[in-house]
């Protein structure tokens, strides 16, 4: 799969930590920044990634701020993006099954990199379930484009 990834300075030690396991998984990624630990802005961080996304130039992202909340604001702004903030393994497979989310946001001073890595390797892993919940992605589609 093609990943784009980004964090802002809250968000870096994660980040790192996800690029490594990317790489042991062998998906292919884009590392948005930030390039150092300097204070940073997230929308600025949010964005390439998610336009890249809703461009269809990666297949999903991942979003790492203190929180992840930040980050998901910013990502779902941009339309065609459906970002998810999660935290918990149930979730990161449901959003996946129900909502088709693609991009992920997560936050480094909520959870560890142990929980982190497993929402991620469920989140990749899980398929769409497509079936009744198309019709509600594209009414989420459709508030967008009214
Ligand atoms: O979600 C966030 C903002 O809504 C993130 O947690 C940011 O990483 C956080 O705001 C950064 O805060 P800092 O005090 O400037 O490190």
């Amino acid at each position: 799969m093609r990943i784009a990834i980004s964090s802002d300075h809250g968000g870096n030690n994660l980040r790192k930590e996800i690029i490594q396991q990317l790489e042991e998984l062998g998906h292919t990624y884009e590392d948005f920044g930030p390039k150092n630990d300097d204070s940073v802005d997230y929308p600025d961080y949010a964005k390439p990634v998610s336009e890249g996304v809703a461009a269809g130039e990666f297949d999903r992202g991942i979003l790492i701020c203190g929180t992840g909340i930040g980050m998901s604001i910013a990502a779902n702004k941009v339309k065609g993006t459906r970002c998810a903030l999660v935290h918990d393994v149930f979730s990161a497979k449901a959003t996946r099954c129900h909502n088709d989310s693609n991009i992920l946001a997560m936050g480094e001073r909520v959870i560890g990199a142990g929980l982190a890595r497993e929402i991620v390797a469920t989140w990749l892993a899980q398929d769409f379930e497509g079936g009744r919940h198309v019709r509600r992605v594209e009414k989420i589609s459709e508030i967008e484009n009214a």
